[in-house]
């Protein structure tokens, strides 16, 4: 199985919001023809329109794949309108948060094959990555076709327990709007040391974007990156005793910060 089978299957995107968009937003610059997709959402944007996807036309009795990406507190209202295309051959996909498995198992029959799924938005320019775990009836072809239809828009790995994905949530899930706060951050910080706000703004922005490409094409790791750049007694030194302070610098408040994340997803499994 491959993309080639989500084109003539059809692919129903139940919700197209910030997650859904972004990932159709990369699955139609790949080449899935607007044609294979139907949108199931309330308040379709300007930009869904224009991608000639059918938006909440009649949808295909049995597509390829559903993929879900309505909030998990409403799934309870949203899930009604696919759940007949449960039982048969389509592949069911969620990328909420929390939402469990079971939950979807109960809603299409557990003989569905069904596949968790946690991406993130920069999925919209192909550098997403999506963690996925499967339900028993998701075979090796259709776990294939998942990671197939997501590494269009991104790198994918397989967790070995659904349990993880509370943690893959905290991270990469939810990372993205971490890494924008940090640019934020370095821009003000830029503007408090005397730079007009967009020169500031666009060196912040440059320097997370260089650095993380660095840090996935380089051969050393990143604690040798930072080191690389650090002069003995110079000036990142300097900014670094504070930033890496264990007690009120980074490693103790992003340690907190995921785990503030992945408990609110723990806790999210009981909103459907
Ligand atoms: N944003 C992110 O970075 C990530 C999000 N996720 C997950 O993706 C899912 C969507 O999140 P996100 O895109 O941020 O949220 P959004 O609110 O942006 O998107 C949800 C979309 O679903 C629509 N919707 C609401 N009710 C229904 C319904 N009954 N049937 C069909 N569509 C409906 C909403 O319409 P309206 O706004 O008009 O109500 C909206 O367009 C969540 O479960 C989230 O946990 C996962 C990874 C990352
Ligand atoms: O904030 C959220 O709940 C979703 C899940 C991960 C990113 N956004």
């Amino acid at each position: 199985m491959d993309m080639n089978f989500v084109a003539e299957k059809g692919l129903v995107l139940l919700g197209c919001g910030k997650m859904g968009s972004a990932m159709l937003q990369g699955w139609l610059s790949d080449g899935l023809p607007p044609a294979s997709v139907w949108v199931i959402d309330p308040h379709p944007s300007d930009w869904l329109r224009g991608t000639g996807v059918q938006i909440n036309a009649d949808l295909p009795t049995a597509p390829g794949i559903v993929l879900i990406a309505v909030k998990p507190q409403m799934m309870g209202d949203a899930l009604p309108a696919i759940a007949a295309m449960g039982g048969g051959d389509t592949l069911f996909v969620s990328v909420a948060a929390g939402t469990p498995i079971a939950a979807f198992e109960a809603a299409f029959g557990a003989d569905s094959p069904i596949i968790r799924a946690m991406p993130n938005t920069p999925a919209a320019v192909g550098r997403g990555i999506t963690a996925i775990v499967g339900n028993a009836n998701a075979g090796a072809g259709q776990m294939d076709l998942a990671e197939a239809l997501l590494r269009a828009v991104g790198q994918v790995v397989r967790l070995e327990n659904e349990d993880q994905m509370d943690a893959v949530t905290g991270v990469s899930g939810s990372g993205p709007a971490y890494v924008f706060h940090m640019i934020e951050c370095l821009a003000r910080a830029g503007e408090a040391q005397g730079l007009p706000a967009a020169m500031a703004m666009q060196l912040a922005q440059a320097t997370v974007a260089g650095a993380g490409a660095l840090a996935e094409a380089a051969d050393e790791t990143p604690a040798q990156l930072r080191v690389n750049v650090t002069s003995p007694n110079g000036t990142t030194q300097a900014g670094l005793e504070v930033l890496m302070d264990a007690q009120s610098g980074l490693p103790p408040l992003m340690e907190k910060t995921v785990a503030a994340a992945a408990d609110r997803s723990r806790e999210l499994r009981n909103d459907g």
